[in-house]
């Protein structure tokens, strides 16, 4: 079953979330079933990139291609990967090369694949993204991620007081599931690499002085996104 895949790159590092700083493949798949007002990968579902129809044994033969032997970590992004059943086979072939599989997703849509994945980070969407969580489907995903006994955490971006309010509303209703809270980038086609480095570090003193103040954030994570910090905007890093 085909895949659609806006790009694969790698090694890089994993910049976000509970394996930060983990060496990795990534593999980006086009398509989304939501559309954040503030996406910084809005080209996977705007409509101003293509994806290429591939089989999961033709993503494997590019990721072995471009990486080489110098990986054993594959993370999923999109887009919404969820959106596609055939990344069982792709999970299947990764675990047969010895690799392990993380995914990003937003929780909106199960498969029954997820279980299957060694590191799920799950980023349900504040209210500056203008999206609206199924807390019932979010509900079912947590349910079944604990059940598989799977390792899992959850990940919500940032950008201002009302989405820190989200945030303690999420990390309250899964106190038992990791919980990191990372700066949203506001400026997602600044080529400014200095300014936007600094406008982020202080975004990430603003984000750790409300954790910091939170009584609900006592076992957070607060984390800013690593490769901006080092590649600015730049895709494919
Ligand atoms: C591009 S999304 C793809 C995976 C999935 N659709 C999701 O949102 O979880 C990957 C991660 O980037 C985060 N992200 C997207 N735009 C961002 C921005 N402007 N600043 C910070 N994080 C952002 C998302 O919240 C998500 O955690
Ligand atoms: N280095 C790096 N780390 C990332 N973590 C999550 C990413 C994503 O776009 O899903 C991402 C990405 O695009 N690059
Ligand atoms: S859910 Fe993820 S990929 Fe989809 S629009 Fe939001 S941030 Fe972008
Ligand atoms: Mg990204």
């Amino acid at each position: 079953m085909k895949i659609p895949v806006m790009e694969v790159f790698g090694p890089t590092i994993q910049g976000e979330g509970m394996v930060i700083g983990q060496k990795t493949m990534f593999v980006r798949t086009g398509g989304c079933d939501y559309s954040c007002s503030w996406c910084d990968s809005s080209f996977t579902w705007d409509g101003s990139a293509r994806s290429t129809a591939m089989e999961a044994s033709e993503i494997v033969a590019k990721l072995k291609e471009i990486g080489g032997d110098a990986f054993s970590h594959v993370t999923i992004s999109g887009g919404n990967p969820a959106l596609h059943k055939g990344i069982d086979q792709l999970v299947d072939l990764c675990h047969e090369n010895g690799w392990k599989v993380a995914i990003e997703t937003q929780g909106s849509i199960w498969q029954e694949w997820m279980t299957k994945i060694d590191d799920v980070t799950i980023s349900p969407k504040p209210p500056s993204s203008k999206m609206k969580t199924n807390v019932k489907q979010l509900d079912y995903y947590i349910e079944e991620l604990t059940n598989a006994n799977s390792y899992f955490s959850l990940k919500v971006v940032i950008f201002n007081e009302e989405d820190f309010l989200y945030a303690e509303m999420i990390h309250e209703r899964y106190p038992e599931v990791p919980f990191f809270l990372q700066i949203g980038n506001e400026d997602i086609s600044s080529t400014d690499d200095a300014s936007l480095v600094s406008k982020l570090l202080k975004r990430y003193e603003w984000l750790i002085e409300q954790a910091t103040k939170s009584v609900i954030m006592n076992d957070a994570k607060v984390l800013p996104q690593l490769h901006t910090l080092i590649w600015g905007n730049k895709r494919g890093v």
